[in-house]
């Protein structure tokens, strides 16, 4: 601000008040010297330069050229180059260190149990003794390598020998010429001089280009890995300049929100605001600090200027998050270093550790890192999910991602509607046990099918006597828009889609979402720009982990998430169209929040379409394998007597206690909570009473079939009676 002035004086009086002007801001400051030097009148009356203007103008002009921003980036690109091959250098170094000791799984046990998951802790720490035990061996069997190598070598050397001069016997018996017996022998002796020839011949060149392409390589390992300094990076990939966040900024950034109490309340403390600041703390890629507002301001007042705030710290709205903390009248700040969050998100484990496994119960699924940079795994234990967003996002790509981690769980039952149905879910095939894809009222009326299959499970299971353990279902219906939009009408005139109270597919997701959860059988639904109409306010309530991709606004974070997550701070509205791709706002029971957080921003780890494939296809090794319907028809109901008379199979009489448990075994959703009486009352009705013999309750065989052909009879019957009235 002062400096104007300084050099208004110093065009005034070059050589008084102007330079010490300068020598003293020099001590003060150091500035480019833009004073500019007054040309001197020669004697003729021309216009000269002094020498001292020249050397300055020179000056000027190398400062200048220096601190081009062309320069610096010339600079930083020359850099980086090199740096790359340095880096690369040590991430190479970095991995056949891995591969050798078992740096790797200590890194992940100390990953596993900062995030308290103590069952994927043992798990690393079970193969880091494996790892071991299999180094020991290796270890022992190279000690007797050597011996074994020369043996085999001298082996080969005489077997081959051998060889050649049967050969060579053999030919000399064809051709009846003695001499040919060597000619074998000689054809591999200038096999091998021919070879040393093009050997002497190709060495050179290689030996002068083997560094350069070690070099290369090295290189490219660096450029892939960005293994350069951050100053020597590309501008977007480096420090986008935003100043260090100070107790001073902070309560400035406050000040100057254009909150009238606040301002005033800040102006009247004694420290200038700093009382109303906790630590400023590292989190991850940023800082954090609560700060406790003085009495008339509120958090929401201070969380609705998110973008002026972000601002006002030299930051962008994405990279400042405002919370309500748990202490009263306290907002908790996390601000980002600028740019870090535009850094990408690092593979996911599923695609880094091909023998990574998963547990249903007790694990949590490595979905991507929260804003601090550290790991983001869900429990997906008994949890209904909704993941919602905009269009092209990440829904179906964070959803699968879900999946791909709970496939590697054989016991997990899969049964999946993709209602875009362009491939996303292929990988699926031969691993759900039921797969629809595509859009039309066809595939909503099989997805609805698919539910309310699903749903008669559950009410089959819930009769189930205590104590029975369920294999989990997890339904999967992604585009699950297509299904609440659909105006499908069955045959007996009920929608399968809508949102309406007898829609049949909302109907089976609110029973499932009410009932479905401790007998295993979870629904996951992924949908399109929230609506009530394509989301019904029931339907979104029903999940227990609600998350969202970015959206348009206000009120569709509220639906898609819920109120309260929104008011403490959730905001998938102000993430980035097309530039946060991937990262979802998560809230709900399994989401790893700490005391008091009501949402968690998760960058999900992005797994593409062959790395699906490739997981999907370990997860198939691990489990039988399962043929995949895409249609599970309208569920029919079960006949009883037929399944009776099937179980007795070609004996005369069964007791009826195996009766029951052979129906059970036959069809468990069915018959599992079938008692006694519900057999002995079937029987009677259908005229084929349970008698005793020997003591014991049986089903005749012959009495059932009989009764069986009598039903046969009545319904043909029945069919000629209705053609005759026709
Ligand atoms: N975690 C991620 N990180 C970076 N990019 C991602 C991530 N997830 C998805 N993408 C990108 O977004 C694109 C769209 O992803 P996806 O198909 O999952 O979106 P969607 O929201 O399901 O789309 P639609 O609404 O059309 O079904 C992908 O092709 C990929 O390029």
């Amino acid at each position: 601000m002062a400096e104007p002035e300084i050099n208004g004086h110093s065009a005034d009086s070059p050589g008084g008040a102007g330079t010490r002007a300068r020598a003293h801001l020099s001590l003060v400051k150091d500035v480019p010297d833009t004073t500019p030097t007054p040309p001197t009148e020669a004697p003729d009356g021309a216009t000269v330069e002094t020498a001292a203007g020249q050397v300055a103008r020179a000056r000027r002009a190398v400062i200048a050229a220096v601190r081009h921003e062309r320069t610096r980036t010339a600079a930083r690109y020359a850099a980086r180059n090199g740096l790359y091959v340095v880096g690369g250098a040590r991430v190479l170094t970095r991995r056949a260190w891995e591969s050798r000791t078992t740096a790797r799984y200590e890194r992940m046990i100390r990953a596993a149990e900062a995030t308290g998951q103590l069952e994927e802790a043992k798990e690393w720490e079970e193969r880091a003794q494996r790892f071991r035990q299999q180094r020991h061996q290796r270890r022992m069997e190279m000690l007797t390598a050597p011996g074994r190598a020369a043996k085999g070598a001298a082996c080969a050397a005489g077997l081959g020998a051998g060889g050649l001069l049967l050969l060579g016997v053999a030919l000399a018996v064809s051709t009846e010429n003695p001499a040919d017996v060597a000619d074998p022998t000689m054809f591999v002796v200038d096999l091998v001089r021919w070879m040393v020839f093009i050997g002497s011949v190709v060495w050179g060149p290689l030996t002068m280009a083997a560094p350069w392409a070690a070099m290369a390589g090295l290189w490219t390992v660096g450029r892939k890995q960005q293994a350069a300094p951050k100053w020597a990076l590309p501008a977007r990939r480096h420090d986008a300049g935003g100043e260090p966040i100070t107790p001073s900024i902070v309560v400035t950034a406050l000040r100057d929100l254009g909150i009238g109490p606040l301002k005033k309340a800040i102006k009247d403390m004694g420290d200038a605001g700093a009382a109303m600041l906790g630590p400023i703390t590292l989190a991850g890629c940023g800082v954090e600090v609560d700060v406790t507002l003085p009495s008339g301001v509120s958090t929401e007042e201070v969380m609705n200027r998110r973008r002026k705030l972000a601002e006002n710290l030299g930051r962008h709205e994405h990279e400042v998050y405002p919370t309500v903390a748990p202490a009263a009248r306290t907002i908790r700040l996390w601000i980002a270093d600028s740019g870090a969050l535009d850094e990408p998100v690092p593979a996911s484990p599923l695609v880094l550790d091909p023998g990574l496994r998963a547990n249903y119960k007790t694990g949590r699924a490595p979905w991507g890192l929260d804003l601090r940079g550290d790991v983001a795994a869900i429990s997906l234990f008994q949890k209904h999910l909704l993941v919602t967003g905009l269009s092209n996002q990440g829904k179906t790509a964070a959803l699968r991602a879900l999946a791909l981690w709970l496939a590697l769980d054989p016991t997990v039952e899969f049964r999946i509607a993709d209602l875009k149905g362009v491939g996303d879910w292929a990988m699926f095939d031969g691993l759900a046990t039921v797969l629809i894809q595509g859009p039309a009222d066809e595939h909503v009326m099989r997805a609805t099918h698919m539910v309310e299959d699903a749903f008669q499970e559950m009410q089959d299971r819930l009769q189930a006597p205590p104590g029975t353990v369920f294999p989990p279902l997890v339904v999967i219906i992604d585009e699950a828009q297509v299904a609440y939009g659909s105006g499908v009408i069955g045959k007996d005139k009920r929608p399968y889609g809508g949102a309406k109270a007898n829609s049949r597919y909302f109907q089976a997701i609110k029973g499932i979402h009410d009932q479905g959860r401790a007998v295993n059988v979870t629904t996951w639904e992924g949908t399109q720009d929230p609506t009530n109409d394509n989301l019904p306010k029931r339907s979104r309530e029903g999940n227990h982990i609600r998350a969202s991709l970015v959206l348009g606004t206000e009120a569709q974070a509220k639906m898609a998430l819920g109120e309260t997550p929104v008011e403490k701070g959730a905001a998938p509205h102000k993430l980035r169209q097309g530039l946060d791709k991937g990262q979802v706002v998560a809230t709900g029971d399994g989401v790893p929040l700490g005391t008091g957080q009501a949402s968690m921003n998760i960058r999900t780890h992005y797994i593409n379409g062959d790395e699906a494939e490739a997981i999907a296809e370990q997860a198939k090794q691990r489990r039988q394998p399962v043929n995949t319907a895409d249609d599970t028809g309208p569920a029919e109901p079960a006949d009883h007597l037929a399944d009776i008379a099937a179980v007795l199979g070609t004996q005369k009489r069964m007791r009826t206690e195996e009766v029951r448990q052979r129906l059970a075994e036959k069809n468990p959703g069915e018959y599992r909570g079938w008692t006694a009486s519900d057999l002995i009352r079937t029987l009677e009705a259908a005229g084929a009473d349970a008698h005793k013999s020997s003591g014991v309750m049986v089903v005749s065989r012959a009495r059932v079939l009989e009764a069986l052909a009598e039903r046969d009879d009545d319904t043909d019957d029945d069919a000629d009676a209705d053609d005759d009235g026709e």
